[in-house]
């Protein structure tokens, strides 16, 4: 195994505690998911409870940008899988949507109903501001929007918060899935509209919930699951929803499957006893392998990459760095341009006879590729 640099001591200023920061990029390369990562860190504070690990996959249009997750990973190894594997998801869907920014994420290893607490996301801020200039962070599963507020006023390496930023992304990023899964629909049946259209939401968080608002204004039929029986129980009073089995959910006899929970949902697994037509949601990852692409089209089922449908709140997020200012008329605008991309993909994989993923890497890269030889 590769030597490991030496640990890097960050004494922030005006901090009493002392935050490890240690380059991981040489101990990276030996997982799978590394693809060529330009640099790995990891935060280590004993005293304050603090084991985070962020990925800057490729900052070539830009530093990286990118949510952090809050997970009690079962091992080092498997949060470090996590994180490169949604860095790298982060480089391709920055490109994708036309931001000017790389791609990065970052992971904390802990429980975030009770291992997350003021003393850890201090440590946590810590560490970003002594990372000023590589990589900005934003929400994501187990980081709440009040959480960062709570790092914006520590750090300005922080964006979607109410605190000087654009605020929740969550909504967008629903905006953007539902305009997707509708050009989606659209490409596969010709029609238009979705009424009577049943879709199955796996995931009733900020995103699944706003998406299933959409998906109930546009008569949709809902079928929907959540491991939080409450979050069930509003869907259906709120939308007529169906509350499905959390555990066979996808595997519902509908239409769509918006997978709104947590990535590596289709695998060898379940994807041959598949009943619906069109995948389209907003999980990253939600294939666990990149094969799984190619077995959803040899069986008919629409694969809408999920990183070309969940930029929305990437966009808007990104906006605020808007040398022109935070212009929430063009965040949407662009956002109204997540339907054309994916028929563009769309229909170049029918053309190549490729998978939708295979085509959106390659035009994500394309424009990375364009940016290096500018
Ligand atoms: N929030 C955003 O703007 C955004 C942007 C891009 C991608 N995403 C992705 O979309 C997904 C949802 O994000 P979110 O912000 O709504 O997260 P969230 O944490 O608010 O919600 C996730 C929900 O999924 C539920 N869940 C977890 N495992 C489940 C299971 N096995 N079956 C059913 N429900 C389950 C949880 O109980 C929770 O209600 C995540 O994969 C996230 O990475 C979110």
């Amino acid at each position: 195994m590769s030597q490991a640099k030496p640990m890097r001591h960050v004494k922030i200023p005006g901090s009493e505690q002392t935050l490890e920061l240690r380059d991981i990029t040489e101990l990276a390369r030996e997982n799978s998911a590394y693809d060529g990562h330009e640099r790995l860190w990891m935060g280590k504070d004993t005293v304050r409870g603090l084991t985070a690990i962020v990925a800057i996959h490729d900052t070539t249009l830009g530093p990286a940008l990118g949510g952090t997750r809050i997970w009690k990973y079962s091992s080092f190894d498997e949060a470090l899988t996590d994180v490169l594997r949604l860095s790298r998801g982060m480089t391709l869907k920055n490109s994708v949507c036309g931001i000017p920014f790389g791609g990065g994420k970052a992971v904390i290893i802990a429980d975030s109903k009770t291992e997350k607490n003021a003393q850890l996301l201090t440590a946590y801020a810590d560490m970003l501001q002594a990372l000023t200039g590589q990589y900005i962070t934003a929400e994501d599963v187990g980081l709440t929007l009040s959480d960062a507020d709570f790092l914006r006023l520590r750090t300005s390496n922080v964006a979607g918060t109410t605190i000087g930023g654009s605020e929740n992304p969550s909504p967008f990023t629903a905006l953007g899935v539902f305009l997707g899964l509708k050009a989606a629909w659209k490409f596969k049946t010709g029609r238009g509209d979705l009424k009577d259209v049943r879709v199955a939401v796996q995931g009733l968080g900020a995103v699944g919930l706003s998406l299933c608002r959409h998906l109930h204004q546009a008569s949709a039929k809902l079928v929907v699951a959540d491991m939080d029986q409450a979050k069930c129980e509003q869907a259906h009073s709120e939308f007529s929803a169906e509350i499905g089995n959390s555990a066979n959910i996808l595997l519902s006899d509908v239409d769509i499957l918006a997978p709104c929970a947590l990535g590596g949902v289709f695998s060898a697994l379940n994807i041959d006893v598949l009943n619906a037509q069109i995948i389209a949601g907003a999980a990253n990852n939600q294939l666990l392998t990149h094969t799984g692409a190619n077995r959803l089209r040899d069986r008919g089922i629409l694969y809408a990459p999920d990183y070309v449908l969940n930029a929305g709140g990437v966009i808007n997020v990104a906006a605020e760095f808007d040398l022109d200012g935070y212009d929430r008329t063009k965040v949407l605008t662009m956002i109204d341009g997540i339907p054309a991309t994916l028929t563009r993909i769309f229909e170049r994989a029918e053309r190549e006879g490729a998978a939708t993923n295979d085509i959106a890497e390659i035009i994500a890269r394309e424009r990375i590729e364009a940016e290096k030889s500018r």
